[in-house]
């Protein structure tokens, strides 16, 4: 399937994603795990909350206590080679700040999706959350990749309507590389200041309202592909194309809100699996290693 006839050539990537359950599977870890899928990697987790959630927008939320994400992390690393870490909804301060302590010294690219307002206006961060963020996360970062408003409240902008200059602002505020996601329906512009140049991605916009978990998927992608070896400005690059391409493959008809983007074509996996099957021939019963059993 999926043209891998020659068989594989590269391990798959491990990447530890750390953020919050979304019941309706489209964003957050879940929409992570899924895009992380789809370009090889497999996903290791960290909770940090429990949200209750659908097309729709946020109802509820649980966070995980602190020392519950430590131990998490601590398990994942202490045992699997990581290539890459995700963060993504971070809910207090002190959360912040563990995490902070705890990545410092991790050899690895972080990327770090400052998740703060969803696309419903449910809110994501506390305020002392985003100070702590840009003192203590931000500087750790390979990458960070706020929305507009998201650079705007981050770089205490609030006029700003300029990404280069609020990349320019974030950058001085000790990002090493700043995306600034443009999700839209009329025009996707994605842009990047890589700590030397600026840069701005286009890609095809949809129409579809299944943008649920987009920017998940953007940051997670970017997470695997620097985890798989490409620079800054090639992994910004694809996974804006990719992102779009699964905003575009969106699943409109799952939920009556925002629909979730479909980064592993769903679509054609479940037109695989309802194709007529090849008739199935009985034939002489075997034993549980698939030997034929004696005496028949
Ligand atoms: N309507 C659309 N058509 C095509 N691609 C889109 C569309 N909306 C979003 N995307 C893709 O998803 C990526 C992230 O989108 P967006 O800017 O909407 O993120 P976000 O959800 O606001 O981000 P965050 O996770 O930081 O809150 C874009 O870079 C683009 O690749
Ligand atoms: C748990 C959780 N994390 C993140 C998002 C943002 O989603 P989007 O990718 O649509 O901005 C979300 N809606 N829920």
């Amino acid at each position: 399937m999926d043209g891998f006839a020659g068989g594989p050539t590269a391990e798959p990537k491990v990447c530890l994603t750390i953020g919050s359950s979304d019941s309706s599977g489209g964003a957050g870890i879940q929409g992570d795990i899924k895009a992380l899928a789809s370009i090889g990697c497999h996903a290791a987790t960290a909770l940090v909350g429990i949200t209750a959630q659908n097309t729709r927008g946020v109802v509820s939320r649980h966070t995980v206590p602190v020392p519950a994400v430590r131990a998490q992390i601590d398990a994942v690393l202490d045992d699997l080679a990581v290539d890459a870490v995700k963060v993504g909804t971070l809910w207090s301060a002190e959360l912040v700040a563990d995490l902070a302590a705890r990545l410092a010294d991790l050899a690895v690219p972080l990327v770090a999706d400052p998740v703060m307002v969803t696309a419903a206006g449910s809110r994501l961060y506390s305020d002392d959350a985003v100070e702590a963020f840009v003192a203590e996360l931000l500087p750790l970062a390979a990458v960070i990749t706020p929305n507009l408003p998201e650079a705007r409240l981050l770089a205490r902008r609030p006029d700003e309507d300029d990404p280069v200059r609020l990349c320019a602002e974030l950058a001085r505020l000790g990002a090493s590389a700043v995306v600034i996601t443009g999700g839209g329906r009329e025009v996707v512009c994605d842009w990047l200041f890589d700590g030397h140049r600026d840069y701005r991605f286009r890609s095809t916009p949809s129409s579809a309202a299944a943008t649920h978990g987009a920017g998940c998927a953007h940051s997670a992608l970017i997470t695997g592909l620097l985890a798989r070896g490409d620079s800054v400005v090639e992994a910004v690059s694809r996974a804006g194309e990719l992102a779009a391409e699964g905003v575009g493959r969106g699943l409109v008809g799952i939920g009556s809100g925002e629909s979730p983007v479909d980064l592993l074509d769903l679509r054609r996996r479940a037109d695989a699996l309802s194709r007529p099957r090849r008739p199935i021939h009985r034939s002489r019963p075997t034993d549980r290693r698939g030997h034929i059993a004696e005496g028949t």
